[in-house]
């Protein structure tokens, strides 16, 4: 394995304009993930997260430049990589059992029956649908789709996770049920993640870099912030940790003012030497007190 697991290298996306031209979604993007590391991307709507996951994934390909995943360079879709969508795009004719004892046949070729309906329920129950094994995903709510998308990604044990804001339909309390669940299965298996959130608090959990992409089009990723928590975080204490104000703020100062504002005020921006930074609480300097200033 090389220390840059994944490594995407100074690609770009641009699509055709009907009145003719081209319209640059983003590009010069360079990002890496070591392995075992979480990576979430930020960024407002249209400036190409979805696009810089469907090219990981091989459902895509860059306009220029290259993705390297453990050393060669990914050409097509691979049960290495697996994409958990926003929407849960199973196979509405099967069950809950038949969607992920599918997936996992599709891995384990050479898998009987038994062993593979015992290790699709290992997953079932992970996610916490033990009981819907036999129902159709018409019959499933919203957030019980996603959990079969999830169990599904998860039980083939990929090399790479990519999600596509996993949880963003799910109500608050499934949302963090399945934020652990994945985090625990991530760092357990030792998989490598790449997450589109929205949702600041989800990437302070979840994330060990965080990626900030300035708005489109002509996107960049802006910077790589690292995450200052403790590795061993627990969802519920995170904000009593004295760096995670430090954290939010710097995320949401970037995504409500220098998102908008950093291309033009950061002209000499190498997007191959994005800045890292690591947003801490620090003492704020003493002020000398009323008695001492007069003397
Ligand atoms: N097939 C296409 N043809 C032309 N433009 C496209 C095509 N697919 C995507 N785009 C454009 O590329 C841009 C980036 O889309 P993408 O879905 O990657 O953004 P995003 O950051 O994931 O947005 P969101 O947060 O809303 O999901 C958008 O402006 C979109 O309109």
């Amino acid at each position: 394995m090389t220390a840059r697991f994944i490594s995407i290298e100074g690609i770009a996306r641009r699509y055709p304009q009907p009145a003719g031209g081209t319209t640059t979604i983003f590009e010069d993007l360079w990002l890496s993930l070591a392995p075992g590391e979480f990576g979430c991307i930020i960024g407002h709507s249209g400036c190409g997260k979805t696009t810089v996951l469907n090219i990981l994934a091989g459902l895509d390909e860059p306009s220029e430049g290259t993705v390297i995943v453990d050393g060669q360079a990914i050409s097509g879709t691979s049960l290495d990589r697996a994409v958990i969508f926003q929407s849960h795009a199973l196979l509405p004719w099967m069950t809950v059992m038949g969607n992920i004892a599918y997936a996992v046949s599709s891995k384990w070729r050479k898998w009987d029956k038994a062993k593979i309906r015992t290790h699709a329920q290992t997953f079932i129950d992970k996610v916490g649908l033990t009981g819907s094994e036999h129902k159709r995903p018409s019959e499933l709510s919203g957030g019980m789709k996603q959990r079969v998308g999830i169990a599904r990604a998860l039980s083939i044990t990929p090399k790479i996770m990519l999600m596509d804001e996993p949880f963003s339909a799910l109500d608050a309390l499934t949302r963090g049920t399945l934020q652990d669940e994945v985090r625990r299965v991530t760092l357990e298996t030792g998989q490598t993640t790449f997450m589109i959130t929205h949702d600041v608090d989800e990437a302070m959990y979840l994330a060990d870099k965080i990626f900030l992409m300035t708005n489109g089009p002509g996107a960049v990723l802006a910077e790589i912030v690292e995450n200052p928590l403790p590795k061993d975080r627990a969802r519920i204490d995170l904000h009593k940790h004295p760096h995670y104000y430090a954290l939010r703020n710097h995320i949401i100062d970037f995504l409500v003012t220098r998102s908008k504002t950093f291309t033009a005020t950061t002209p000499d921006h190498d997007p191959r030497n994005v800045p890292v930074v690591r947003p801490t609480f620090t003492e704020a300097p003493t002020m000398p007190s009323l008695h001492s200033a007069a003397r």
